[in-house]
């Protein structure tokens, strides 16, 4: 019997695709950078299954281009690259890899949060550079953690588990906004759901955790920003199109807000160019929430369960559109 045959778009850790490589005929982009978008079409066009990456956009015309393809497994929990309306209307099942990185996620939240409270990428700029001249009593001053009011945008799963980490170690009091309500979260922490508006103006910390979707593209401009305490730090895990950068980079720069730690920016990569890199309190990192060996192994399983069940027309075990079932037995 021929194996199904798969394309997957970069190299992910060898359990996955040693798995994948036990069922399928595997096909692995070798490159450190993505495929273009013609050559996903070219490598995908009489394939089974689709191994994608956050950066690997599959849209009508991919798919149409491959009207063998069963599974499409994104080698992430945010699945904003993929089309996923057109997978659906065509019987495409698409995975995702929610969980395996929820804790390694949260943890660069907190990471950002406290790198931008307390001017780490300034300061150790600063010693590598020679300006640290003596002990200054005012030198580098940033701000406690410790009882002040964080605000989490997007009570999901790495929402809770940083809101967990900084209520549990720090006794903040949590403030979230969520699109219902959210018990454990009340229960656990004694969080508090606000309207965005409210969040902004009574937090200290403000952390990104929504999902990118059409109610939050554009959620942070200079109007939110303006409604944020002067001594307030601004953290973003989650993709970059949340935020109106330019709006940012001037609330950081007028002191309009204190600080801000970013894991995600739009485009990515952000040019070495771009005006966030020129601000000493704007902490950048290329994208690493979930780049721990632990969490990448982990993601590798799950998106082979993923890609493995779809090919066999099994329920995929994290199906984030299973109302394809559906579709197909009509
Ligand atoms: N930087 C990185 O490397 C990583 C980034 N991420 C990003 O983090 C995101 C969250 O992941 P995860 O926590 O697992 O996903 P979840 O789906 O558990 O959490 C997302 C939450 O956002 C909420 N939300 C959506 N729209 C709004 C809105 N308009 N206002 C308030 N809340 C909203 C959702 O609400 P509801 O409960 O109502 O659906 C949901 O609770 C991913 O989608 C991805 O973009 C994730 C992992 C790593
Ligand atoms: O950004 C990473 C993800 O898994 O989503």
């Amino acid at each position: 019997m021929t194996k199904p045959k798969v394309f997957v778009a970069r190299r992910i850790p060898e359990e996955g695709l040693n798995a994948i490589r036990a069922v399928c005929d595997v096909d692995v982009w070798p490159e450190q950078l993505p495929p273009s978008a013609d050559e996903l079409l070219r490598r995908v066009k009489d394939c089974d299954g689709l191994v994608s990456l956050l950066t690997d956009r599959v849209d009508a015309r991919l798919l149409d281009a491959a009207p063998q393809l069963k599974v499409v497994s994104n080698f992430a929990v945010g699945f904003n690259n993929v089309d996923v309306p057109a997978c659906t209307a065509r019987g495409v099942c698409v995975g995702n890899t929610p969980g395996a990185l929820t804790d390694a996620t949260a943890d660069i939240a907190v990471t950002l949060l406290l790198a931008a409270a307390r001017r780490i990428s300034e300061s150790a700029a600063d010693a590598k550079e020679g300006r640290w001249l003596t002990w200054e009593p005012l030198g580098w001053l940033g701000s406690d953690l410790a009882g002040r009011t964080l605000g989490i945008v997007g009570m999901g799963r790495i929402g809770f588990a940083t809101a967990k980490r900084l209520h549990g170690g720090w006794g903040m009091t949590v403030l979230y906004t969520a699109r219902g309500p959210k018990a454990d979260a009340d229960q656990a922490l004694g969080a508090t759901r606000v309207e965005l508006d409210e969040l902004l103006e009574r937090s200290d910390f403000v952390s990104v955790h929504a999902d990118l979707n059409p109610s939050t593209k554009g959620l942070f401009g200079a109007a939110q920003f303006k409604k944020m305490k002067r001594t307030s730090v601004f953290v973003n895990t989650s993709r970059g199109p949340l935020v109106d950068q330019s709006a940012l980079a001037e609330a950081l720069r007028s002191g309009t807000i204190f600080s801000a730690g970013l894991d995600v920016t739009d485009p990515e990569p952000l040019p070495t160019t771009h005006e966030l890199y020129k601000l000493p309190n704007c902490t950048i990192v290329p994208h690493i929430a979930s780049a721990t060996i632990e969490t990448r192994n982990a993601m590798a399983r799950l998106c082979a369960n993923n890609l493995l069940a779809g090919v066999r027309g099994e329920p995929l075990p994290n199906w984030v559109n299973p109302d394809v079932a559906e579709k197909r037995r009509k």
